[in-house]
């Protein structure tokens, strides 16, 4: 079967003579939680804009479900749903007509559209703002608007950058439920953060970003053992990699 998500020898960034990424490969298979962290600056949004496709490698290739944007753009972006770090919404448009939007781009028919929109505002308590327009809406909700509208569409993979930051506790909390719930229904997450106890405790896997490489990418145990010390936390592995200071045991 294929993966979800093939990124094979990924070279790219945002000028040919001094490219971001170098050789970045990695795979994501269907019900995977994968944690994408690294130091600001480390890579991990512009890999991000290449999987979306809103840049194009120098060399390598990325695929979704077997595809690359170039063999069919529409089902290559289709597979997929976005949440930035940034929330950029339409300030014409309410609440509701946000979701009305995602449902209508996606093809969501009347019945599932209705559910999923009542159980996505109740989950993010966001019920009685549904016609609000986002100038009224602090940040942490404008970013809830970007995840319902994501999750509304239950695409094969989601993308999530830095989603933490912002949303108050319970906010964190139901999307983390949330992407439990997905995971278990197949879906595949990659999630970009700087809170590395809460991907410690949610992620599969991990792919740590360093200065526009992969350092080292596997399950918390793989890593540990590289690192050489079954006891170390995700944090404290992180930290030697930023530092340089890791001598990885095969
Ligand atoms: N639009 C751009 N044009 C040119 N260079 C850019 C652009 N965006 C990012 N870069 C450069 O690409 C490199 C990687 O940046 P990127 O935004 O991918 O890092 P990041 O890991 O997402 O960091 P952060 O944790 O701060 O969000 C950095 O050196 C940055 O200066």
């Amino acid at each position: 079967m294929n993966p979800v998500l093939s990124v094979k020898q990924l070279s790219g960034g945002y000028s040919r003579q001094r490219p971001v990424l170098h050789d970045v490969s990695f795979d994501m298979n269907a019900g995977e939680l994968v944690g994408l962290v690294g130091l600001n600056g480390a890579g991990k949004s512009t890999t991000i804009k290449h999987i979306l496709g809103l840049l194009e490698p120098y060399s390598g290739e990325i695929r979704i479900s077997g595809r690359t944007i170039r063999e069919d753009k529409i089902g290559y972006r289709k597979s997929m749903a976005y949440v930035p770090e940034m929330p950029e919404l339409y300030e014409q448009l309410t609440l509701e007509e946000h979701l009305q939007l995602t449902a209508m781009a996606y093809h969501l028919d009347q019945k599932t559209y209705k559910e999923r929109s009542e159980q996505l505002l109740k989950l993010f308590n966001m019920e009685k703002k549904k016609h609000w327009f986002p100038t009224h809406f602090s940040k942490g909700m404008r970013q809830k608007v970007m995840i319902m509208c994501a999750f509304l569409v239950r695409p094969e993979l989601y993308i999530v950058d830095e989603p933490f930051v912002g949303l108050d506790p319970i906010g964190i909390q139901s999307l983390l439920d949330l992407m439990t719930d997905m995971k278990k229904s197949g879906s595949s997450i990659l999630m970009s953060t700087h809170i590395l106890t809460t991907a410690e405790q949610y992620c599969d896997r991990f792919i740590i970003l360093h200065e526009g490489r992969i350092a080292v990418q596997g399950t918390l145990e793989k890593i540990r053992r590289q690192f050489g010390n079954s006891k170390a936390s995700l944090h404290e592995i992180y930290l030697a990699v930023a530092r340089g200071e890791t001598q990885w045991m095969e």
